[in-house]
């Protein structure tokens, strides 16, 4: 192998992208063949690699987030951001699909269902929506399992955002600052003071204000994606209960109320009224 700089070992644009494996990944099930099927499949797998890229992100800005690295943290804040939009933007393509053009394959997705998303998954987990329930959909899948059980363990960026204002002499509470981290989150009183103070002057706290609205896009967009999913899926099969099990649309309209944030919401209430 040459040592050389000038003459590295060469390399192909296939190699690097590792495209043979990439673009040898979909595998139509229909018999016979549907045309478009390839869409379905596409549109999953894309938004798969986007969400291993935001996994990555939010990983990481979650780390800085522990380090005290705000302005890194949100450098990586701003990245998701972007690829949230895409993904979200994204859903006018699988738009196109007609409920005639996806009853030509439906039958043959099974049982298979975004349910069984790990990273999806994972990202709520990062989030802040820890569920241990969700873990018993990976059962079958003992790697996948295993890696969620792990992200189940982990703060969430929220609960390393909490112990970051803690270290800056805000009254967070302990019960938040030492709670069971792969237990559903419980909001508390004290943190809506915590922002109610930084909300009043924003000058004085500007980066930990700043690092609040950058969440409160997060959250905002992922909305906006759980939405575009939800009337996307409205319009291909109505009211039809879903592969997962689930009762469908019903199921994702409910989803929309939930939230990673809960404090951060609450205190825009009270400034809207003047408390
Ligand atoms: C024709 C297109 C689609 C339909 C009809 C559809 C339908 C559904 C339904 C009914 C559910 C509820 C679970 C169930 O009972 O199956 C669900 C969940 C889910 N879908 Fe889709 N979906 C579609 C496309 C997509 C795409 C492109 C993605 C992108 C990855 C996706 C990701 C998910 C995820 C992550 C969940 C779990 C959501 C949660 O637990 O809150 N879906 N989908
Ligand atoms: N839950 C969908 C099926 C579906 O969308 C799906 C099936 C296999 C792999 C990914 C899927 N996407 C999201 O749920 C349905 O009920 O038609």
């Amino acid at each position: 192998m040459s040592t050389d700089p000038h003459s590295p070992t060469p390399m192909s644009y296939a190699d690097y992208l590792g495209l043979d494996t990439l673009l040898a990944s979909q595998h139509p099930r229909a018999v016979p063949p549907q045309h478009d099927e390839l869409l379905f499949i596409i549109q999953h797998q894309t938004s798969e690699l986007w969400f291993k890229l935001v996994l990555h992100e939010l990983r990481s800005a979650r780390d800085l987030f522990a380090a005290d690295e705000l302005q890194a943290s949100l450098k990586r804040l701003a990245r998701v951001k972007h690829i949230q939009a895409t993904l979200t933007q994204q859903w006018s393509v699988l738009a196109t699909l007609t409920p005639s053009e996806y009853a030509t394959f439906r039958t043959f997705l099974a049982t298979s269902s975004g349910f069984q998303s790990v990273q999806y998954r994972a990202v709520e987990f990062l989030l802040g929506n820890k569920n241990p329930d969700m873990l018993r959909v990976f059962d079958a899948e003992p790697g996948a399992r295993d890696l969620l059980a792990e992200m189940l363990r982990e703060p969430s960026i929220y609960d390393v955002f909490l112990q970051l204002l803690g270290r800056r002499g805000f009254a967070v509470p302990p019960e938040a600052l030492e709670r069971d981290v792969a237990t559903p989150y419980v909001p508390h009183d004290a943190i809506v003071e915590v922002f109610h103070e930084i909300y009043s002057d924003p000058p004085r706290y500007w980066d930990i204000y700043e690092t609040c609205e950058e969440l409160v896009d997060l959250e905002d967009n992922f909305q906006l994606w759980r939405f575009r999913h939800l009337k996307t899926v409205e319009r291909i099969i109505g009211g039809a209960p879903g592969t997962g099990g689930s009762s469908g649309v019903e199921f994702l309209r409910r989803a929309l109320d939930q939230t990673f944030f809960p404090e951060l919401y609450t205190v825009r209430g009270q400034i809207a009224q003047g408390q």
